[in-house]
């Protein structure tokens, strides 16, 4: 399973972070598409590169596929596992903006600097299940998109695209986003307060110490329980003004809902496990990373890859 979240520290920059949970990774790493790159788009959605995108992927084709990746405008997407949900159009649509189910994460980073600028480009488009190869088959996924100030979540099934304002920043994966919402109704008695002594019958009883009011939360690792954990921790996390107070923030935040071998089966019987966590942050163009076998914090910076060049840098 996948858990994605979004923040922003005090001066207008923004986090988006997330855990890849899978049984194994795809060859996964940190590749840069530049501005003067010319992209295969198969229905043209990705004419030029107007911004260029850092984030976690594989090549293809010549085509960077992301998982999830961020832009030298400040505006980040991820893709999270949606199946038995997720539809996309069988063919393209004439007069709509048609962005292959691949490339979702390019055309949304590549071509756009805010959330607002995406989610009005976004009432035009149909997401076509045109797979890069016959290897791989178009995944069913839904989005985050994050800026520093809001996010917004894309989600397309049988009847058409879907935009939902995530006022809580966060996403994991079924059932949908307005579910998950919905859910958090189930959660308002839970707190970071310290109760009061308590009497009960002659009894006067005081917690054990604190976490008291969190109890409530729920622990496991069910995809409507990590939405419902991811939403709590970041919610109530103090904001934080430096990088690495920010970088700090996403991994122990993301920490909460990471997912550790042997604890959860799929249904091909193989174990889940976060695969990895990734962070993009705006204030400095950077993508930070680490494995589930390395846990070493490792990044990579835009700025210092010529984002103005013309071919792919894999990292
Ligand atoms: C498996 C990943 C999602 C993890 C997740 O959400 N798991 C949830 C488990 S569960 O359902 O809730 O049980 C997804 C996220 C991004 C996906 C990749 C990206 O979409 C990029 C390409 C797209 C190609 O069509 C397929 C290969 C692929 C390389 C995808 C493989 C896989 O589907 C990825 C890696």
């Amino acid at each position: 399973m996948c858990t994605a979240i979004r923040f922003s520290d005090g001066s207008g920059h923004l986090y988006l972070a997330r855990n890849l949970d899978w049984t194994s990774g795809y060859g996964e790493g940190v590749v840069i598409t530049p501005t003067g790159f010319a992209a295969p788009s198969p229905f043209g959605a990705v004419a030029s590169i107007p911004h260029a995108v850092i984030g976690m992927g594989i090549v293809e084709e010549g085509t960077p596929l992301y998982f999830d990746c961020g832009n030298d405008a400040g505006l980040a997407v991820a893709g999270l596992n949606f199946p038995g949900y997720a539809q996309y159009a069988s063919e393209p649509v004439d007069g709509a903006t048609n962005v292959a189910a691949f490339e979702f994460p390019l055309w949304v980073a590549s071509q756009f600097s805010s959330v607002d600028e995406a989610e009005a480009a976004l009432r035009n488009v149909v997401i076509v299940d045109r797979p890069i190869n016959e290897k791989y088959p178009s995944s069913l996924l839904h989005w985050i998109i994050g800026d520093k100030t809001r996010a917004i979540v894309v989600e397309h099934t049988a009847d058409g695209l879907h935009i939902f304002d995530d006022d809580v920043d966060v996403l994991a994966n079924q059932p949908g986003f307005a579910w998950h919402h919905e859910n958090l109704r189930n959660y308002l008695n839970t707190s970071p307060e310290f109760p009061e002594e308590s009497v009960i019958g002659r009894a006067r009883l005081t917690p054990f110490g604190s976490g008291s009011h969190m109890r409530g939360v729920p622990g496991d690792y069910y995809s409507p329980s990590r939405f419902v954990r991811a939403t709590y921790v970041n919610a109530h996390y103090p904001e934080k003004a430096s990088e690495e107070e920010n970088v700090s923030r996403a991994f122990h935040t993301l920490q909460q809902v990471a997912m550790v071998d042997g604890a959860a089966k799929m249904g091909s019987g193989e174990f889940e496990k976060t695969i990895y966590t990734g962070l993009f942050s705006s204030r400095t163009g950077s993508y930070y990373w680490n494995t589930y076998d390395d846990v070493m914090l490792r990044s990579e910076t835009l700025s210092e890859h010529q984002p103005g060049g013309t071919e792919l840098i894999v990292l």
